[in-house]
């Protein structure tokens, strides 16, 4: 993982003879005539006094590997040829990969169709499949351009139902009689019996209290208690699937006894982690988080077990405890997710939607992406279009300017993956265009989030950058940067253009392909901002992704520096 990482410093075959001190002469592809002199003379030059950070000046290495000089995938470059700067898709989109979509070539209709995210939920699946389906998609990024990140999501140790000793659902009828046991047995399972994972389940129950299935897909009384065994009635008739959430009620509030003690991340999570973190995913989302103190040991964790690869953590915002500590979750973790599928077994379902909003929100000021999950296209799972209260609820997330809407069973396990998929991305793209020509969006305020003086630096120019690209009309963003941060400072301005990212490493664009707005491309780089702006407009151009007189603003977190130009 490393040594790959590292690797990609190296420049591209072509460049193979520059050395640090050349790299301001034009490299020999870069004869590119009036045209080039032109890009070396930008309208403007903004250059703060603050010297370079040196952790981020490129040295390229003269054994240069074969890696092309750009990494974009086809469909990006399509995109961009065919509908032009304005018109590319700002919100990103994450698909649970499940039995649904897991061989390699329904992984590339997904990629292909605008899959920024793959999620893997360790919840479901064994080591074998989950590797498969990792390895599937590094394959699909190395062959064909992709930069799809893989997120896995940790199972988490809320109480939950077992797996139906392999059945796929089961019915519960009104009135009927079925048994929760947390006794193991022996296949096939007794009828009308589930399994529970939580050993305390038995002792922590009282004969009256209400068993909600999924937050209410199904409702049990409990009317006897025998040893290990919970004898409910089906109060609410539903359907149990496989590993269902399981919440018990008493007086109308829900019951955490010595379940609120249990470990954020159990046991077997920790494993799943260490098998992500050898198989080097991009994110890792935290089920049930509660504090920040369980972030901040992950990623001292992730810190010291991955030598050097950056995984980021997303807090999943589920739980009461979650929404309590909410800020200082959000301040410790890389990103979040709005888990409303959870969230919505926990709190009353209408609150939910004011919760996203402040969750969103918050994500925003605070410069984390955000991910709404769960239920945005539901109906998908069974049938070919969605209902119009689905396409109101993508509107609105869309409207909100989450970084990342998520399909969880829709993709995972649906009957029409691809479909839902193209569902998130055509209403993704009318909403963000009428929002854009009504300039509907209320303009946030925002605060400052840098510490450093470096970073306020860099943050300020980000603001000034965006807000120059709204009133100058400008056709694209362009960020050099090494760690990504200034990309993402540009992605929290949620400006009208898109922000193109350029990064040398791969899974720092991997990483950024979460973000709204950006599109992220992998290129080796110099310090020297005019033979890299240079270079990449030949490349854009030959790959017919950028034309002679677009308006581009180009940024650098190398030299702190804004530069405002016409492509040559
Ligand atoms: N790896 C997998 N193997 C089998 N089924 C899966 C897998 N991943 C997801 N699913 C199915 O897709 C459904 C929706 O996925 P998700 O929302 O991630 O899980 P959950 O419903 O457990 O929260 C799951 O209930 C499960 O039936
Ligand atoms: C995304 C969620 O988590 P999971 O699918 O793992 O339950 C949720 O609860 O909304
Ligand atoms: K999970
Ligand atoms: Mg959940």
């Amino acid at each position: 993982m490393a040594a790959a990482a590292h690797s990609l410093l190296h420049p591209p075959a072509a460049h193979r003879s520059s050395t640090p001190s050349s790299l301001s002469a034009p490299a020999p592809s870069l004869r590119l005539g009036l045209g080039a002199r032109r890009a070396r003379q930008p309208l403007l030059r903004l250059r703060s006094a603050s010297p370079a950070a040196s952790d981020l000046t490129a040295f390229p290495n003269p054994n240069a590997s074969d890696a092309p000089p750009i990494d974009v995938d086809a469909a990006t470059a399509a995109e961009l040829r065919e509908n032009g700067f304005r018109s590319t898709r700002r919100t990103k989109l994450v698909c649970t990969v499940g039995p649904a979509t897991s061989a390699p070539e329904q992984l590339e209709a997904l990629a292909v169709g605008g899959m920024n995210v793959a999620r893997i939920n360790m919840c479901h699946g064994d080591r074998d499949w989950h590797r498969g389906v990792i390895r599937a998609v590094r394959r699909l990024n190395d062959e064909k351009g992709f930069a799809v990140a893989v997120m896995m999501d940790t199972e988490g140790s809320e109480i939950h139902m077992g797996d139906l000793g392999g059945a796929s659902s089961a019915k519960a009828e009104d009135g009927e009689v079925w048994t929760f046991s947390v006794r193991s047995f022996e296949l096939p399972l007794p009828e009308r019996t589930i399994n529970v994972n939580y050993d305390g389940f038995a002792e922590d129950v009282r004969v009256g209290d209400e068993l909600l299935v999924d937050g209410g897909m199904a409702r049990f009384e409990v009317i006897e208690k025998l040893g290990p065994d919970v004898k409910c009635r089906c109060t609410d008739p539903g359907l149990l699937l496989p590993r269902a959430n399981l919440t018990f009620w008493r007086d109308g509030s829900i019951v955490r006894e010595r379940n609120a003690m249990l470990p954020t991340i159990s046991s077997k999570d920790w494993l799943d982690i260490d098998f992500g973190i050898a198989e080097g995913v991009d994110f890792i989302a935290v089920s049930f988080v509660k504090s920040a103190e369980v972030i901040n040991h992950l990623k001292s964790y992730i810190a010291a077990k991955s030598c050097g690869s950056d995984i980021a953590v997303i807090a999943k915002i589920e739980s009461i405890d979650s929404l309590k500590n909410l800020e200082e979750i959000i301040r410790a973790s890389d990103g979040a997710m709005v888990a409303r599928g959870d969230m919505g077994a926990q709190i009353p379902l209408e609150q939910v939607p004011s919760i996203q909003q402040k969750i969103v929100q918050l994500c925003r000021q605070l410069n984390k992406p955000v991910i709404v999950a769960s239920q945005l296209l539901e109906s998908m799972i069974e049938y070919p279009t969605p209902t119009r209260a689905e396409v109101a609820d993508v509107s609105e997330a869309v409207r909100q300017r989450a970084d990342a809407l998520m399909l969880s069973g829709e993709s995972a396990m649906g009957r029409y993956p691809d479909k839902a998929l193209n569902v998130l991305r055509s209403v993704s793209l009318r909403i963000e265009k009428w929002w854009r020509e009504e300039k509907r969006h209320e303009a946030l305020e925002l605060q400052n989030v840098s510490s450093s003086f470096s970073d306020k630096i860099s943050e300020e120019i980000c603001n000034s950058a965006a807000k120059m690209a709204n009133g100058l009309g400008a056709d694209a963003v362009f960020v050099f940067t090494k760690t990504g941060h200034m990309a993402s400072l540009l992605s929290r301005c949620r400006p009208d253009c898109p922000v193109f990212a350029f990064t040398t490493s791969t899974s720092v664009r991997r990483r950024l392909n979460l973000q709204w707005g950006l599109i992220p491309f992998r290129l080796s780089f110099s310090d020297d901002m005019e033979s890299n702006l240079n270079r990449t407009f030949s490349l854009l151009k030959a790959r017919g992704m950028i034309q002679t007189g677009d308006l581009v603003i180009a940024l650098s977190d190398m030299l702190q520096s804004i530069q405002v130009m016409n492509v040559p």
